[in-house]
């Protein structure tokens, strides 16, 4: 997490949307922030961004949601915006299985350009949007399995009635907060001198 420098208590939050074309990546991004939803929306081309503040745990964040293209066409367009991203949130449609499979690809494409350090421990989410629409293409139990193997929250959203938007936003602030505290956790032991550590038998001093 990036600060912002807005207050000493305000943490920036850089999170990536990321999925197949017309999976909802803008409606998600739109119903979070200013919490209207279009049925008219376009293809995004390249990346846009929005930032809302929210409150986890009495800790204040400012989300900076990066909208990316996820036509294939764009790619060279969205891939730049990878770096620097606290968290990606892999997005796809309950109604389309094909987005489903290729959360996979995603997540790998996510990877390859963020040229994030510890590949094993990024915070990704993902989403399972579209759940307003009753002909589902991909179960619960399927994209649950998918997740649990990946060691993946998940939540299932609709952008266009609003279900579970705003608390997989905050699920995304909770997982950065988590890795953050593990890190700093870790963080002590790796820059401490032991003072205590002697040297060994052979070396030779000044
Ligand atoms: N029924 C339903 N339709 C949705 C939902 N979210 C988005 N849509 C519709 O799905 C279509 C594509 O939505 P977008 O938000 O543009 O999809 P996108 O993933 O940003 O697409 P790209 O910009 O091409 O990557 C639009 O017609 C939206 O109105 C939803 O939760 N339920």
């Amino acid at each position: 997490m990036s600060s912002s420098g807005k207050t000493s208590r305000t943490k920036l939050v850089k999170v990536v949307l990321l999925g197949d074309g017309g999976v909802g990546k803008s409606s998600l991004m739109n119903r979070f922030v200013t919490n209207k939803f279009d049925s008219q929306s376009y293809h995004t081309i390249g990346v846009e961004f929005l930032n809302k503040d929210i409150t986890v745990s009495n800790n204040t964040y400012t989300m900076q949601i990066w909208d990316t293209a996820g036509q294939e066409r764009f790619k060279s367009l969205r891939t730049p915006f990878y770096r620097g991203a606290d968290c990606c949130l892999l997005t796809y449609s309950v109604d389309d299985i094909q987005s489903f499979k290729n959360l996979t690809m995603w997540k790998k494409e996510f990877l390859y350009y963020a040229d994030v350090q510890d590949e094993e421990h990024f915070p990704f989410v993902v989403l399972g949007n579209k759940v307003d629409i009753p002909e589902r293409q991909v179960s619960i139990d399927d994209a649950q399995i998918w997740c649990n193997h990946h060691k993946i929250p998940y939540y299932e959203t609709s952008a266009k009635d609003s279900t579970n938007v705003q608390i997989a936003f905050e699920g995304a602030a909770k997982r950065v907060k988590e890795q953050e505290e593990k890190l700093d956790l870790k963080s002590p032991h790796a820059n401490t001198v032991d003072l205590n550590k002697r040297l060994p038998k052979s070396g030779s001093c000044c």
